[in-house]
């Protein structure tokens, strides 16, 4: 147990002293993360179990393999958990089998498992996803079971080179022969080969292809279907289909991300996804309840990234803030002990804000998923689907602000750690690496926060009329009544300063479209013309759903007074921290003054030093093991200068005194010089 490795393990005097006196109970915080006490115990088993396993453990680090040897690394190890979680009799005892790995792999232990990616994360992810969300009952049971098994390993083939954002442009076509009761999957252009999904270039054997569906010369938009790229036994690409991997990225490299083209391949008509939408034997075509049900797997990724990112910046900030208080930079006052720098309120407005954003990210993040899982209730149900608007214009928004919250976030932790915080051992660079894809993926952010003002701009309308809103838009019914100034500055206060304004930005901006309108230009235009506007607005409203989730969930808190105690500090920091970043956007609303603003940061300078004091109890919190973090900067024991140093000797170039390229090129240009 975390609490009680506190007593017993070894750290350096700088930790044991600011763990010496913590004023709340750690164990119950990360009970919080986990998702209940029993969540905890079992991921800490799962932990111990993969942890002291030498199979799991990488025979160089990774940074020092070449392309092929991270993909067989990560491979290795993925097929080893899998093998592993069926058979291994410790793990059956807490509840081993197909349902664990996919736990596993949809919790923060991936990632110490796979430092750089995984070749069966698609698999795990999306297509696990797809077949479960998107089949029909007949099909699942054909499919899940090969699926959770690894008979057949699949992946989530929808962006091509031509088109990622808009999915109604997709080329690739499933063309329905009514003759032989068969689609034909074709890629038709060079722009329509698949290109980018994890875990195709080599591994998968089955993907779920998104394509156009085409009847009888008519086309219904895209489809998912489930095609088979390789062989059984030998996983030769199979006729009419090339396959293969599109080269390094930025990060993620052991992920074999690929390319796929389609040459007229034939598939039984019931390999096309058919829970919502369906094509019967004679051709007919049963339309769904909504034509955007099949993009359900898109949302519940756009969910499981917001816990993604969450994990990732638990990580950066534990890192970032045990350095913070081992390091000791420069004088606070002459001729003093150089400080550990985490005294320096600089210091503290790095890492402290940002420990609370973890926070608000994850209560944001579970309401998001409870209203993902009501969703799915009632599409199971059969009954409407009223909340499908609210949850697709929520999940992009949080997706959007949190992807880029983290990768900002991850970014300042590296730079808070100086020098040493850009060396790989760090781990900080590839936490970063991983990272700022997310925004990118599952949606580009700024296509994410159009679709989230397209939604804004429609409630706006509709608020004005009177009509029926979303529960995320339930406070524009005010907007017509509200004055703009705020006049407490409690958390509700500055909750309603956001609504306040969301609803004048939306206003300047809907008078704006209006005004193009009116002077003849298309809606599509006037649009285009008012995206910036309309970006930014969608921004604010996102700050405003986490800001309004925080305080909500705090309110409901039941836990001991010591914990409620210090989440309530932070999240009084959250909202601080970002209306004082957006106070130019709230003085400009009129929601707030310039008094008001230089109150909140004065706030913000006490609250940073009421937390100070907390800050490694708080990362010590969130339970993330040595493995998981993967750190020389970051280890519990604060132990930096050897790690770092016997970091460095595993260097290939220090095997010897002098290496061979200097014979080659520095020698002949030395001696040429003397
Ligand atoms: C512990 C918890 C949970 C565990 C969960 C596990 C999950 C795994 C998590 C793993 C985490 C991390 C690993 C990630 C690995 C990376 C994988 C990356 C994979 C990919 O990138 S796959 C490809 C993704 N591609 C995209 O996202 C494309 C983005 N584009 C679109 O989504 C759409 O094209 C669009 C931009 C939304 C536009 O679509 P379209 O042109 O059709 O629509 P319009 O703009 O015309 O709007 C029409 C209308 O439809 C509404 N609408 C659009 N989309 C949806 C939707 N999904 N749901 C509901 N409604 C939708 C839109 O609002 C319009 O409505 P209106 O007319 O205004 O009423
Ligand atoms: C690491 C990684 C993993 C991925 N994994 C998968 C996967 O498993 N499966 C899969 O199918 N795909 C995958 N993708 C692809 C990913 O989903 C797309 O890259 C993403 O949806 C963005 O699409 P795009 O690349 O076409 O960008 P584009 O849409 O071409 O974006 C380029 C620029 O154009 C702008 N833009 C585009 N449209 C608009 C618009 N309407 N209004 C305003 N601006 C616009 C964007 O904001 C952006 O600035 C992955 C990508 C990455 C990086």
């Amino acid at each position: 147990m975390a609490g009680k490795q506190v007593q017993v393990r070894f750290c350096v005097p700088d930790l044991q002293k600011e763990r010496a006196n913590c004023s709340f109970n750690k164990e119950e915080i990360t009970n919080i993360f986990d998702g209940g006490e029993h969540n905890t115990e079992t991921r800490r088993k799962l932990q111990n179990i993969i942890f002291s396993d030498p199979n799991l453990q990488d025979p160089i680090p990774p940074d020092y393999m070449s392309h092929e040897q991270r993909y067989e690394n990560e491979l290795r190890k993925a097929v080893y958990v899998m093998k592993k979680f069926m058979t291994d009799p410790q793990l059956q005892d807490i509840g081993g089998g197909p349902e664990a790995i996919k736990w596993m792999y949809n919790s923060i232990l991936r990632h110490a498992i796979h430092k750089d990616g995984n070749p069966l994360m698609l698999h795990f992810g999306m297509f696990l996803g797809a077949i479960m969300g998107q089949m029909s009952e007949e099909q699942q049971a054909e499919w899940l079971p090969k699926a959770m098994s690894g008979e057949i390993i699949g992946t989530y083939t929808q962006t091509e080179l031509g088109h990622g954002t808009f999915l109604r442009g997709l080329e690739t076509t499933a063309t329905y022969d009514p003759v032989t009761d068969e689609f034909i999957i074709h890629s038709p252009t060079i722009t329509a080969t698949k290109w980018w999904p994890g875990g195709l270039g080599k591994t998968s054997s089955f993907a779920v292809v998104m394509a156009q569906l085409h009847i009888r010369g008519q086309n219904y938009g895209p489809h998912p279907f489930v095609v088979q790229l390789r062989e059984h036994v030998t996983h030769a690409s199979r006729p009419g289909i090339t396959v293969g991997e599109i080269g390094p990225r930025l990060g993620l490299n052991s992920n074999d991300n690929g390319f796929l083209r389609f040459d007229n391949v034939r598939i039984p008509r019931t390999n096309m996804v058919m829970k919502h939408s369906k094509v019967l034997k004679d051709g007919t075509y049963v339309k769904p309840k909504s034509a955007k049900l099949s993009y359900g797997v898109m949302v519940l990724t756009r969910v499981g990234i917001c816990y993604d990112v969450c994990w990732q910046l638990m990580r950066a900030t534990t890192i970032a803030t045990r350095y913070a208080a081992v390091r000791h930079q420069s004088e606070l006052e002459v001729g003093e002990a150089e400080p550990q720098i985490i005294e320096y309120q600089t210091q503290q407005y790095k890492v402290l804000p940002m420990i609370a954003s973890v926070y608000a990210i994850w209560f944001a993040a579970d309401t998001l998923r409870h209203t993902y899982m009501e969703v799915q209730k009632n599409i199971n149900k059969g009954s409407d689907l009223d909340l499908l608007p609210e949850l697709h214009a929520s999940s992009c928004a949080l997706k959007a602000l949190f992807s880029t919250d983290v990768t900002d976030g991850i970014s300042v932790m590296r730079l808070g750690c100086g020098g040493h915080g850009y060396l790989a051992s760090s781990n900080l660079p590839r936490i970063y690496t991983s990272t700022t894809p997310s925004q990118t993926y599952e949606g580009e952010n700024t296509v994410l926060w159009l679709q989230v003002a397209r939604f804004l701009i429609k409630s706006f309308r509709e608020a004005s009329k009177g009509g029926r809103l979303q529960p995320s838009v339930a406070y524009f019914k005010n907007h017509q009544t509200q004055t703009r100034r705020i006049t407490d500055l409690s958390n509700s206060g500055l909750v309603s300063g956001y609504e306040r304004s969301v609803l004048s930005m939306l206003e300047a901006v809907a008078k704006q479209l209006q005004q193009y309108s009116e002077e003849g230009m298309r809606y599509e235009h006037a649009w285009n013309a008012c995206s910036v506007r309309l970006v930014n607005v969608a921004k604010v409203h996102a700050r405003y759903i986490v800001c309004d989730q925080f305080v909500k969930a705090l309110a409901k808190y039941e836990g001991s007074s010591g914990v409620r105690q210090i989440m309530d500090q932070l999240c009084r920091l959250y909202m601080i921290y970002s209306v004082t970043n957006d106070q130019g956007i709230l003085l400009k609303s009129g929601a707030l003054t310039p008094d008001q603003c230089n109150l909140l940061e004065e706030e913000l300078g006490e609250l940073l030093a009421a937390l100070r004091p907390e800050a490694v109890n708080l990362v010590d919190a969130f339970d993330l093991h040595d493995e998981v973090l993967d750190s020389t900067l970051g280890a519990w024991d604060g132990d930096v200068y050897n790690r770092l140093y016997n970091e460095a000797m595993k260097s290939p170039l220090n095997k010897v005194d002098v290496p061979d390229a200097y014979y080659k090129y520095l020698q002949p240009l030395m001696k040429s010089n003397l």
